[in-house]
């Protein structure tokens, strides 16, 4: 069996209170694993705790109870410091293009910042950079310019080449693509694949878009209310799910194909008629 490269174990996930309000329970008791090379996606409405899962893996959110092993190693719980080896490993790619690159660098400064970081400068830090373009579809002379000179789809794209500067195995994707639109969307989505394939890295795919999930895992988790209520292979949880909270997030999403479509209306109506006849498994959830 192949050993986990990410192994989340009852994990809870405790804000501390703060300005009056109670402490909050954002995780609770939530098990996943990544295998190397693998993109599971999580999914999950507003406010379910997916992000607070990504950031608790990045050191960014209190670990309150369980633990966290990367690699083989217990990270739950690694001062600043001792985590700071790992970004070469355990990399993110946030949301927004526009302020996740600093404004004032060029993009041959921002990408050559993590290698300078790690001892890698001069011509090798320079080659470094021009493969990373390479490797995202963007020119070489991309190097010389601002990030201000490029749209969102190709900002997203030069994140993404940061993110892969040292070779990571793991890059945390948090809602990378959703501000971008569709097309620009889906050949983001498509360049995640392919470098995939290409380098054998493995992504956490923070989404709280079905469409964006079902493109690109491999396997897919859902959080409700800060626990996973269902996780399996990709095309089993997204085409047949069992939970009633799943079934309700994936039947509310639209698909493309027609035909899939009028199965899902046809398929939420029945379970709409159950839940409202309290017929067995279509109505008391964990959704209500
Ligand atoms: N630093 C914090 N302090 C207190 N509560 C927080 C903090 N960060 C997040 N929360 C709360 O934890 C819950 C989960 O938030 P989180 O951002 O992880 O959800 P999400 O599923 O990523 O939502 P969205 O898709 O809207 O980003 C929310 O109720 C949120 O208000």
């Amino acid at each position: 069996m192949t050993t986990p490269l990410l192994d989340v174990r009852d994990l809870d996930v405790i804000y501390p209170a703060r300005g009056g309000a109670k402490p909050f329970h954002a995780l609770k008791k939530v098990s996943l694993d990544i295998l190397p090379g693998e993109t599971v996606g999580l999914v999950g409405e507003s406010g379910s705790g997916k992000t607070t899962l990504g950031r608790a893996v990045l050191g960014l959110a209190p670990v309150s109870a369980g633990s966290i092993a990367f690699d083989g190693r217990d990270i739950s719980h690694l001062s600043r410091r001792a985590r700071r080896p790992l970004a070469r490993d355990l990399q993110v790619v946030f949301q927004d293009p526009y302020s996740s690159l600093n404004p004032s660098m060029t993009i041959e400064q921002i990408l050559a910042e993590p290698l300078t970081a790690n001892g890698v400068e001069g011509k090798a830090a320079r080659d470094r950079v021009r493969g990373l373009l390479d490797r995202v579809h963007l020119p070489a002379d991309a190097a010389n310019r601002l990030p201000k000179e490029f749209s969102g789809g190709q900002r997203q794209r030069i994140a993404i080449a940061r993110a892969l500067a040292l070779d990571p195995k793991l890059i945390v994707c948090d809602e990378a693509v959703s501000a971008l639109d569709l097309s620009t969307q889906a050949r983001v989505l498509d360049l995640f694949i392919e470098i995939q394939e290409a380098t054998g890295v493995a992504y956490l795919f923070v989404t709280h878009d079905l469409a964006v999930v079902r493109h690109v895992s491999h396997r897919v988790a859902v959080l409700y209310r800060g626990e996973i209520v269902e996780s399996g292979p990709g095309a089993q949880v997204t085409l047949h799910p069992e939970h009633p909270y799943t079934q309700r997030l994936f039947m509310a999403a639209p698909v493309p194909d027609p035909d899939r479509q009028q199965q899902r209306r046809e398929a939420r109506r029945e379970l709409l008629a159950a839940q409202a006849s309290g017929a067995p498994g279509g109505g008391a959830t964990a959704a209500q």
